[in-house]
């Protein structure tokens, strides 16, 4: 039996969950082995046992054999002091499980063409793989804070920095992506005025050296966040730190049509994970049921994949996922004239229909 620890978190967090979780009820009922538990992360944990990552939730996670994860965070909680903010209680669990690579698939389902801010010409067939490391960069660099300096006056500083192995081993994780899909990689960098990312450069051309089918590119991080939006489909995999990942992932997932469509994977070194979609909280629509449960089902479907090796459940809530698409299906971050608007756990029956 594979246990999965199930963290609502803050916002609509608790909303598209449920509609995950409905998901998960389809294939233990048709035989999967899988339980899961519920704790509390971020906002909630704050409000419930003064931490936003606090022991319950911590031995929990540690125990699973994947996490799936809704999103921290609210407006409530931003002038807590800074170690009871909702985001360090997520920053504490991927560090704590040491979930260094993050896995973020835009990819457009034909049915989206016109919801992407694109042309469907310049967008149609588009199926791109973020790698984002996740543990390290100005992330979580060591010194930071606020302080006065020499001059009396109060400034604030980060530290952006990775070590050697942290490249090597986000690099390997890239290839080996590359590998199993175009076999090519662009790394993403600001090797033109970093040297934290001009290292990051060095060693993702001497970690090529092992996988010379797959052809390297480098791109300054600027130029890349141009390119998304020019000529998208060059890209295959890409590759780059945790702040430029974060960053580029948002503006890629506009171009399968919104926000809500773009899940994600968190894995350590042996295929444990965390598994989330890549938005927020969106506190402007939470309560009211009306966000896109999608990629948080598709993250559940990530899950079935790569944590609990069940990748027939992750194709068959894949195919679900397309057939209430294809049925004209849409929450409002991705309707279009024609089709039927349908609220969030409206999005949940239908994906539960189509299983
Ligand atoms: N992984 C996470 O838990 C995570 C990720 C990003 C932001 N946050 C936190 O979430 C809070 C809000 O941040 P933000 O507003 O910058 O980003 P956000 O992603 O929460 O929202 C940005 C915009 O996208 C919309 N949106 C997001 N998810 C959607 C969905 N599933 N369906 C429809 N629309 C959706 C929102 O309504 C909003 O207009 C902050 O506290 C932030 O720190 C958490
Ligand atoms: C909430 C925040 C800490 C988080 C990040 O920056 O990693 C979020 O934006 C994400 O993309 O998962
Ligand atoms: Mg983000």
């Amino acid at each position: 039996m594979k246990k999965i620890a199930i963290l609502p978190g803050d916002g609509i967090g608790p909303e598209i969950i449920a509609q995950a979780v409905r998901v998960l009820e389809v294939l233990k009922r048709d035989g999967l082995a899988i339980e899961w538990s519920f704790a509390p992360l971020g906002g909630a944990a704050v409000d419930e046992f003064g931490s936003p990552y606090p022991s319950l939730t911590q031995n929990l996670a540690r125990e699973a054999d994947a996490i799936l994860l809704g999103a921290v965070g609210g407006p409530q909680y931003d002038t807590l002091d800074r170690p009871l903010r909702p985001e360090r209680g997520l920053l504490a669990i991927r560090k704590d499980l040491n979930l260094f690579a993050n896995l973020r698939p835009a990819i457009l389902y034909p049915e989206l063409a016109n919801a992407s801010t694109l042309k469907p010409e310049v967008v149609s067939g588009l199926d791109i793989l973020i790698i984002r490391e996740l543990t390290g960069d100005i992330y979580f660099g060591q010194p930071r804070g606020i302080a006065v300096n020499e001059l009396g006056e109060r400034e604030a500083y980060n530290t952006m920095r990775y070590s050697e192995g942290e490249i090597r081993r986000i690099a390997h994780v890239a290839f080996a992506a590359a590998m199993k899909r175009g076999k090519k990689l662009c790394s993403v960098d600001k090797a033109n005025v970093l040297e934290t990312t001009e290292f990051w450069k060095e060693v993702m051309i001497d970690v090529a050296r092992e996988y010379p089918e797959v052809e390297l590119t480098h791109m300054y991080v600027d130029n890349a966040a141009m390119q998304l939006v020019r000529r998208p489909k060059q890209f295959d995999v890409m590759v780059t730190g945790n702040i430029f990942g974060d960053i580029l992932s948002d503006e890629a997932s506009m171009l399968t049509g919104s926000i809500g469509m773009l899940p994600s994977a968190s894995l350590d070194e042996k295929g444990k994970g965390l598994y989330e979609p890549s938005h927020g909280s969106a506190p402007d629509i939470a309560g009211k049921n009306l966000a896109n449960p999608l990629a948080t089902i598709l993250s559940a479907a990530m899950m079935l994949r790569y944590s609990l090796g069940e990748e027939t459940a992750a194709v068959r809530v894949e195919d679900a996922v397309k057939k209430v698409l294809a049925q004209g299906l849409r929450t409002a971050d991705i309707f279009e004239a024609g089709c039927e608007k349908v609220s969030c756990s409206g999005m949940g029956d239908a994906v539960v229909a189509a299983l």
